[in-house]
């Protein structure tokens, strides 16, 4: 009786909990993205960017509010940590894709890797944000020609969002 109670306490309070994906090349600013949502929403908790180093492997944030809870999965960018991705993708509700907006010579790395975790048959469900980072750098460039280069809409049909910023400002 008391096990059945838990259960239904547990299925009517408990929280939802979004599993969200923090993909992109090496050094788009994953990671000084993520710590920045931690300092903002955990109250002073992330790592200084200057603290921050490449991702090998995984990085896992929990921000939790009065109504869910959001696990972040950052992973590693560099061509050869790109394969573990994969791994992720079947547990994943959502992707948040950060590109270096001020680096255009990575544009077409980013946009094949993109393309590729879009493909993926695990994924197929899941929407997807795309976070133009750096726009403090003066060489940014705005989401609209990120857009462009990218070539989304022609590739893929999901609905997806652009949001400029900086991880550095948040
Ligand atoms: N100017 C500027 N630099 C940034 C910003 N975000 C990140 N950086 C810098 O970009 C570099 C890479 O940042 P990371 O957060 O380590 O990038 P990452 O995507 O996690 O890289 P990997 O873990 O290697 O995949 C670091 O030198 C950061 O300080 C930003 O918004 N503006
Ligand atoms: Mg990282």
């Amino acid at each position: 009786m008391f096990s059945l109670l838990h259960g239904l306490w547990n299925h009517v309070f408990s929280k939802t909990e979004f599993r969200v994906l923090i993909l992109g090349v090496h050094k788009a600013g994953k990671t000084t993205l993520l710590e920045k949502l931690k300092s903002i929403y955990l109250k002073g908790e992330g790592l200084p960017h200057d603290r921050i180093g490449p991702t090998v492997g995984l990085n896992i944030r929990r921000i939790e509010d009065a109504n869910v809870k959001l696990v972040f999965w950052d992973l590693g960018g560099q061509p050869g940590l790109r394969t573990i991705w994969e791994k992720y993708y079947d547990e994943a509700h959502a992707i948040v894709y950060v590109i270096d907006s001020a680096s255009a010579s990575t544009f077409e790395d980013a946009k094949s890797a993109l393309e590729k975790v879009l493909r993926h048959e695990d994924l197929q469900e899941a929407p997807l944000l795309i976070f133009a980072n750096k726009q403090d750098l003066p060489a940014a460039v705005r989401e609209e020609e990120l857009d462009r280069h990218l070539h989304l809409k022609e590739f893929d049909e999901r609905p997806y969002m652009f949001v400029a910023g900086s991880a550095f400002d948040g």
